[in-house]
């Protein structure tokens, strides 16, 4: 049975099968793991696959291939799929559009501005990634203190830790500056305090003292964070404010010899100061998994001994990435379905009635029933 037919029932309206279309879905890029979900979700939805760059998908939204969805699933995680749903895209959108679901935590490849003015609805899976990428973090830090990349590169070409290499650092006593304290930040505070690290944190609006507490983590000014740190460790999502957060006169007030890790996204740190701050030996090392150009790497960075450099791979697990796409498919089924927001990054007041996320068929539109805002 489908869902509108049971939300009519419910009303009693007598509805038979054929009175009944299932509002369409758009997927941007493959769902690899949510097999159950996606099977669950097709007794309510019909699901179209779209295979292609912003050329392909702008084509044919301009002929109205798109006309009548109900949503959009994102993959931006997905290279071919890592453009920009910028102002001009959002403006080829469908009227009926209501949703643009997102398995990643970042959704900085998104004009939100520009869809809430259009009533669109913009979710994350930013609850569920915090584990894998705090575990990256970790990796990173640990990889900076230690000299490990460079004791496997000394190796692989077939020489020994005492030849030439210097002495790392423990982890326990160093202080770490965590800056933002969301789920991400949190989970590697919790990570930090287990080796023995004193947890420093940063954010625009405090947290409770409570959790501040169950996570070890002190408040303290930026400027503390910067000058204090053995550590700093970039947690804070891209957008206007935090883009180049860390440059030349952020680096200049740390202590020489600080451990840089971003495992946040690349253009909160301006890459060619980092790259400035490394050769002068006021970075010891930094811990990358995000890049300012990403997927291209900065020359500086791919060639110092002192960087550990990954390719964006936070989240890029077979557990994490089944959790994020079933988190994205029941983001778009709880909002169709109930209006539910649950892990929107915007707001939007009144959901769109039911009867433009229809395809065809069916004219409920004089039974005025309409999903729950
Ligand atoms: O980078 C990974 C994410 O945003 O989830």
């Amino acid at each position: 049975m489908n869902w509108i037919k049971s939300k009519m029932g419910s009303q009693g309206w007598d509805i038979t099968d054929d009175d009944v279309k299932k509002p369409s879905v758009l997927f941007l890029g493959p769902m690899r793991y949510a097999h159950q979900e996606m099977e669950d979700f097709q007794e309510y939805f019909v699901v179209k696959f779209h295979e292609g760059n912003r050329d392909d998908l702008i084509r044919r939204l301009k002929k109205g291939k798109y006309d009548g969805f109900a949503a959009i699933v994102w993959n931006s995680q997905d290279p071919s799929l890592s453009f920009k749903v910028d102002k001009e895209l959002v403006s080829y959108l469908p009227a009926s559009l209501s949703l643009i679901s997102i398995p990643a935590a970042g959704y900085n490849n998104v004009d939100v501005e520009a869809c809430t003015a259009r009533g669109i609805l913009v979710t994350n899976t930013a609850g569920v990634v915090s584990a894998a990428t705090a575990d990256t973090a970790m990796f990173l830090m640990l990889g900076c203190l230690r000299h490990f990349s460079q004791g496997q590169t000394v190796l692989r070409e077939g020489s020994w830790k005492n030849q030439g290499m210097p002495k790392g650092h423990d982890m326990a006593c160093k202080t770490v500056g965590i800056l933002g304290l969301g789920g991400i930040g949190k989970a590697i505070a919790k990570r930090a305090t287990a080796f023995g690290m004193v947890v420093n944190y940063y954010n625009r609006t405090r947290v409770d003292i409570r959790v501040e507490a169950e996570y070890n983590a002190q408040f303290v000014a930026y400027e503390t964070l910067l000058r204090e740190s053995d550590v700093i460790v970039v947690c804070v999502p891209l957008n206007s404010s935090t883009r180049h957060l860390i440059g030349a006169a952020q680096f200049e007030k740390m202590k020489t010899g600080v451990v840089i890790v971003n495992i946040a996204r690349g253009p909160i740190i301006d890459e060619a100061a980092l790259v400035a701050a490394l050769d002068s030996g006021k970075v010891s090392s930094a811990g990358l998994d995000v890049f300012e150009f990403e997927p291209k790497v900065h020359e500086g960075l791919l060639k110092h001994p002192r960087c550990t450099l990954l390719p964006h791979m936070g989240t890029f697990t077979e557990e994490t990435s089944l959790d994020m796409e079933n988190l994205t498919i029941r983001n778009t089924k709880n909002y169709l379905m109930h209006g539910e927001k649950k892990n929107a990054v915007n707001k939007i007041e009144n959901a769109k009635p039911l009867e433009t996320m229809m395809t065809d068929s069916v004219d409920i539109s004089k039974l005025s029933l309409t999903l729950q805002g």
